[in-house]
């Protein structure tokens, strides 16, 4: 169980709750003993700042200190990170994947959404049921024209990215993120995809132009992303392996033979279907689980910001200065 410790714009410092009473004065109280066991059984290394405010009522005014509570003290629409991705990794699938809840927060949600609006027409290619936008731009045989990405999808998105650590034991000299070994260093890419109820993404490998690590911001809604094997033959194994529920302002990474071996895709349908524990890989990560209870989730507009390094990039764009307008 973890509380926000202060707060930077890239990364709140969080702390673990035991070191919080460890420094207290306090006693903790048996209920909140309860409590804490509770969370830690749901879900790995967080909860909702709405939990963490119920915890927060059941204890003496000194414990912990105000700074501690800040997260929670601020609402329930914070940016919500674990100290590294460790702490995030869905580990029944086969390869590393991390379901982050609450990668941002409801307000950087909705500018997002807003800066997606205001995009003039000609940025949007309309497919035959879904639209997208591509940023900085299209890739030409597999290549990206060197520009930089508007500064809305750079702050907080990159920037958060790269200041989670892959794990808690890294040692003083700078953060080791999830694109330490991409050529880049850092995603380069972003692809904006909009999902209207009923519409989802045949299944499909994302191919060689880039590093295979796929960051995925999901905005709007919740929707579930299936996973799926190749048959020995090659042929696709219609039934997906593995079900991963994307919730609004949750951040899904996938690599390694996710990637590489297997497909993924969403399923043309209006309803999520028999979502459960038994049935979603990530259920213990959720950060409300509970709205699924029911086993369906009845499909609203979701947009996804998907988030990669292209592993060739042509420096033209750059020299024309085609693309800096941010
Ligand atoms: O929207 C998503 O979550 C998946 C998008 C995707 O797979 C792609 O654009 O390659
Ligand atoms: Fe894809």
């Amino acid at each position: 169980m973890w509380l926000f410790a202060g707060s930077s714009p890239h990364r709140p410092l969080l702390r673990p709750f035991d070191s919080i009473f460890s420094q207290s004065s306090q006693s903790i109280p048996s209920r909140l003993f309860f409590r804490t066991g509770c969370l830690a059984h749901w879900g790995g290394s967080w909860r909702s700042s709405r939990q963490l405010l119920l915890l927060l009522d059941i204890l003496p005014a000194r414990v912990p200190s105000p700074a501690y509570c800040m997260m929670a003290a601020r609402g329930i629409d914070d940016a919500w990170l674990p100290s590294s991705l460790e702490a995030a990794r869905i580990t029944s699938l086969p390869s590393t994947a991390y379901y982050l809840p609450n990668f941002i927060s409801e307000e950087e949600e909705r500018l997002i959404l807003d800066r997606i609006a205001a995009a003039p027409r000609p940025r949007w290619k309309q497919l035959t049921h879904r639209r997208l936008q591509t940023w900085p731009s299209d890739l030409v045989q597999n290549k990206l024209l060197d520009a930089p990405l508007p500064s809305w999808l750079e702050t907080p998105v990159v920037s958060r990215l790269l200041s989670l650590p892959l794990s808690d034991d890294g040692q003083g000299d700078g953060v080791r993120h999830i694109f330490a070994e991409s050529p880049h260093q850092r995603p380069n890419h972003v692809l904006i995809n909009e999902y209207p109820p009923g519409i989802g993404i045949m299944p499909h490998k994302d191919g060689a132009a880039y590093w295979p690590v796929v960051c995925t911001v999901s905005l709007g809604a919740s929707l579930c992303l299936n996973l799926y094997r190749s048959k020995e033959d090659g042929a696709l194994d219609p039934e997906p392996a593995w079900r991963i529920i994307q919730e609004p302002r949750s951040l899904l990474i996938t690599t390694d033979t996710l990637y590489t071996d297997y497909l993924h895709g969403i399923s043309d349908i209006k309803e999520d279907l028999d979502l459960s524990a038994n049935t979603i890989v990530n259920w213990p990560l959720l950060r409300d689980a509970e709205a699924f209870a029911s086993g369906r989730n009845p499909r609203q507009t979701r947009t996804s910001l998907t988030y990669r390094d292209v592993l060739k990039v042509s420096k033209v764009g750059a020299k024309l200065g085609l693309f800096n307008k941010r």
